[in-house]
């Protein structure tokens, strides 16, 4: 279809109208919020002139209630309307350059128009002054799917009121900047193939990008998909999953827009760098960002203040680089059970026995004494209906201790250690001591009249504030021995064997290792990555699940990354919400189970009936040369199509020694950066490895930077990062600092391997210090890439 001057002329002056519109409507809002803004601050200036107050009787003290909550709704209205206006203008400003991507002509069936009014698509929709017109359709109504899913042909699209069918009879696309058509095009079968092109042949950027324009039917059924309680998108590497992900965000805040805030929207990240790199995708597309962070971060809010907890990273670099150590393989197992759905059912197993018997409790204590001890505890627990749930039992016994603690407060008052105390107190505990007695007395009406009857004031103070920390102690349920009910697993094996007997499953061939490491770290108020999500998982089937009932929606990329036991968490943690699971099998990296490693798993969490899975395989991240030669690493690689973007075949380099590898590197990195490439990592296996290459490597490369796990931006240029911090984002080039075969041959690091290479958007380089290769390499077909002389 090829587009003629009359079409031309006429869209160029349509753009033109269509702008003149937005920018007077964006001066009348000026104008206005300019209005409004002046109101505001001369209210809040005079709040008080226009209030009258007056506390001398009761009637004048209603009258000025009244007038003081008049005056607020009113200044509460104004700034309520100022921030409206102010976000519209904000997406106006946005709109007006570049008011839309798209049109379709769809002739609905029965409408008989020979040619209907076109439709067009932009990042928000925009009526004409009269209000009756929309000038621009925004991308997430309900007839602008056609524009997604359909090439031009027959068509049909969902409405709250029913399906519509007819015709679509055209499907433009442009690219418009500032106020002018810069490129236009009619797409047949299908969609943006060319803009795509543009799109992808771009250089890659400190932050993902919007994808409105070019967004592919697959994705767009994970966007637009809300049936499902839990939607899993399994995708190839650089298939957009993220990307589909955040305008997924951007789509149900749209359509559920009075009903969902983006504070209801939790994203679950890899990594705190990944935060920074998606967080402009929504306020380009002007919608707030929703809530992100990380599971260690939730891990380390619930357990960090009495345990230091492992993070995933550090257990990775254990798992990479401590092979042969003694207890390494001890550790892997235990990874791998304490991940499983295994251990799963025995901690559920364990909760229903504790009903029954074997609870554990730390003495209530005051002054090294016990107040109730752990065995008085344990007897007043069991001798509770054993009707009433668990954690209810709990809640009891809290009150029970309360009481308990309130009449041994009434003990202490004449003991001699609250005297002396008296008599020690600093002269400025002393003043407070006795401030608050007065505060206390006058309430009372009552005056001091003696020493005695101060002392007697000062002691109950006294005693009350020392009790203060023990209350608040059983006010957090901290007299539930939880650390000792997770230790008992790994000293008793014999519980555990019966716990086991009822859930079918077995114990780990190096069980005692896992023991005893486990009670050692412990012992040290240390938990393992590993035991962390199984240690609050006890804890919240003892003291009752903490639940946050706000959140309507948890989005959890990179889902590869997490074992069933954590998604099972999240789920519990937020009862009220939906899920949307997104991940690659091929990239779980880690030691543990992968919740996408079995389905049935996944599955069960919400049942079948409320799960839908949509899987993606087109990749549009790498060229198609560098897909041809990482799709070879993995298995099912062969289905992934690469989308048609051509480059150069990934180079391979192998070398002599380390001197060697780092000129090298440099004079590539130089070559890259004059040909205009921004963005390029060194990927190095871990972070040990990335220290090293950055500190032989940073004389030689200018504004090198080295990413750590504690990285926070994700910012544009040349760095050195370990595999599993690059997951998820992308560069122009990667160079893999290490590619021999030293470095990459076991089938645990093949996904590293894999997840390091299709981080490459345009250009992908393999360095290896000496002549033995990977055999992730040399695996691959000769003609998917490209072996260079190395010395
Ligand atoms: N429909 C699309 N239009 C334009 N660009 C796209 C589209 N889909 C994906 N991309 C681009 O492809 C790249 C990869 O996308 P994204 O990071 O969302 O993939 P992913 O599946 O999450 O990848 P990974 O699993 O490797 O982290 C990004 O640069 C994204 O902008």
């Amino acid at each position: 279809m090829s587009l003629t001057n009359k079409d031309w002329l006429e869209e160029k002056q349509r753009v033109q109208e269509v702008i003149g519109s937005i920018e007077q409507r964006i001066r009348q809002l000026e104008a206005e919020t300019g209005e409004v803004k002046t109101e505001v601050v001369e209210i809040r200036k005079h709040f008080w002139d226009e209030v009258t107050v007056n506390l001398s009787t009761s009637e004048d003290m209603i009258e000025t209630h009244f007038s003081l909550r008049q005056q607020a709704e009113v200044l509460s209205e104004r700034e309520r309307s100022y921030r409206q206006a102010a976000a519209t203008l904000k997406k106006l400003r946005r709109l007006v350059r570049s008011p839309y991507f798209g049109r379709i002509d769809f002739r609905e069936e029965g409408s008989g128009e020979s040619s209907p009014e076109p439709i067009y698509l932009g990042i928000t929709s925009f009526r004409d002054e009269e209000g009756d017109r929309f000038l621009v359709y925004d991308w997430r109504a309900p007839v602008s799917s056609l524009y997604y899913d359909y090439p031009p042909g027959p068509a049909k699209y969902e409405t709250p009121g029913g399906e519509i069918t007819g015709e679509l009879l055209l499907k433009r696309q442009y690219v418009i900047r500032d106020g002018g058509i810069h490129w236009m095009f009619d797409t047949g079968i299908t969609i943006g193939d060319e803009l795509l092109q543009q799109v992808l042949s771009r250089n890659s950027d400190a932050q993902m990008k919007s994808i409105v324009a070019t967004i592919q039917k697959e994705q767009n059924q994970i966007i637009r998909n809300d049936r499902s309680r839990l939607l899993i998108v399994q995708g190839a590497a650089g298939s957009g999953k993220t990307s589909a992900a955040l305008q997924r965000v951007a789509y149900l805040l749209y359509k559920y827009r009075g009903h969902l805030t983006a504070d209801q929207m939790v994203l679950f990240s890899p990594n705190p760098m990944f935060n920074s790199y998606v967080s402009t995708v929504l306020p380009e597309l002007g919608e707030e960002n929703m809530q992100q962070t990380t599971f260690q971060e939730y891990l380390e809010r619930r357990l960090g203040k009495d345990f230091k907890v492992e993070d995933p990273f550090d257990q990775m670099e254990y798992v990479l680089t401590s092979e042969g150590q003694p207890g390494y393989n001890g550790r892997l197992q235990g990874i791998e059970y304490k991940s499983s759905d295994d251990f799963f059912r025995v901690l559920l197993a364990y909760k229903d026995r504790l009903e029954a018997e074997g609870m554990l409790f730390k003495p209530v204590k005051f002054r090294g004494n016990n107040i109730v001890s752990a065995a008085q505890l344990k007897e007043k627990f069991y001798e509770y209906d054993s009707s009433i749930r668990l954690t209810n039992r709990i809640v009891l016994l809290r009150d029970w201790l309360l009481k308990e603690v309130a009449s041994f407060e009434l003990t202490q008052r004449n003991e001699p250690w609250v005297e002396e105390e008296i008599e020690l107190l600093e002269p400025e505990d002393y003043q407070r001591a006795y401030a608050r007695v007065r505060k206390m007395q006058k309430d009372k009406e009552e005056t001091f009249d003696d020493f005695e009857k101060e002392k007697e004031l000062l002691a109950k103070v006294i005693v009350h504030e020392r009790l203060k920390p023990v209350r608040k102690r059983l006010k957090q349920l901290k007299f539930v021995h939880v650390r000792a009910l997770y230790r008992q697993l790994f000293t008793d094996s014999q519980l555990l064997a019966e716990l086991m007997k009822g859930t079918g499953g077995t114990m780990p061939e190096l069980w005692s290792d896992i023991c005893e490491a486990t009670i050692a770290k412990l012992e040290q108020s240390e938990l393992s990555f590993e035991d962390a999500t199984p240690y609050l998982f006890l804890l919240e089937l003892v003291q009752g699940f903490q639940t946050n009932t706000s959140v309507r929606h948890v989005i959890v990329d990179e889902v590869q990354d997490y074992s069933p036991f954590q998604l099972e968490f999240l789920k519990r943690l937020f009862p009220r919400s939906r899920m949307t699971a997104l991940g690659d099998l091929n990239q779980a990296i880690y030691a543990h189970g992968s919740a996408l490693g079995e389905l049935e798993p996944l599955t069960r969490l919400y049942g079948p009936d409320q799960t839908e899975l949509i899987r993606l395989t087109r990749s549009y991240r790498s060229t198609k040369e560098i897909v041809e030669f990482t799709r070879g690493m993995v298995p099912g690689g062969d289905a992934i199509i690469p989308f048609n973007r051509a480059g150069a075949k990934p180079e391979v380099m192998a070398g002599a020694g380390r001197e060697w590898l780092h000129e090298a590197i440099a004079s590539r990195i130089e070559a890259l950066r004059s040909d205009g490439c921004e963005s390029v990592a060194i990927i190095c296996k871990t972070a040990g490895e990335s220290v090293e290459a950055f500190a032989a490597l940073q004389n030689r490369v200018a504004g090198l930077r080295l990413v750590t796990k504690d990285t926070q931006g994700f910012e544009q240029g040349v760095v050195v990062i370990p595999a599993y911090l690059a997951k998820g984002v992308e560069f122009d080039a990667v160079l893999i600092y290490d590619g021999s075969k030293r470095r990459y041959s076991r089938e645990s690091e093949r996904k590293l391997f894999y997840t390091a290479c299709t981080r490459a958007m345009h250009f992908l380089y393999v360095y290896s210090p000496d002549q033995d290769l990977s055999p992730f390499i040399t695996e691959q077909k000769a003609d998917t890439y490209v072996m260079m002389p190395g010395v």
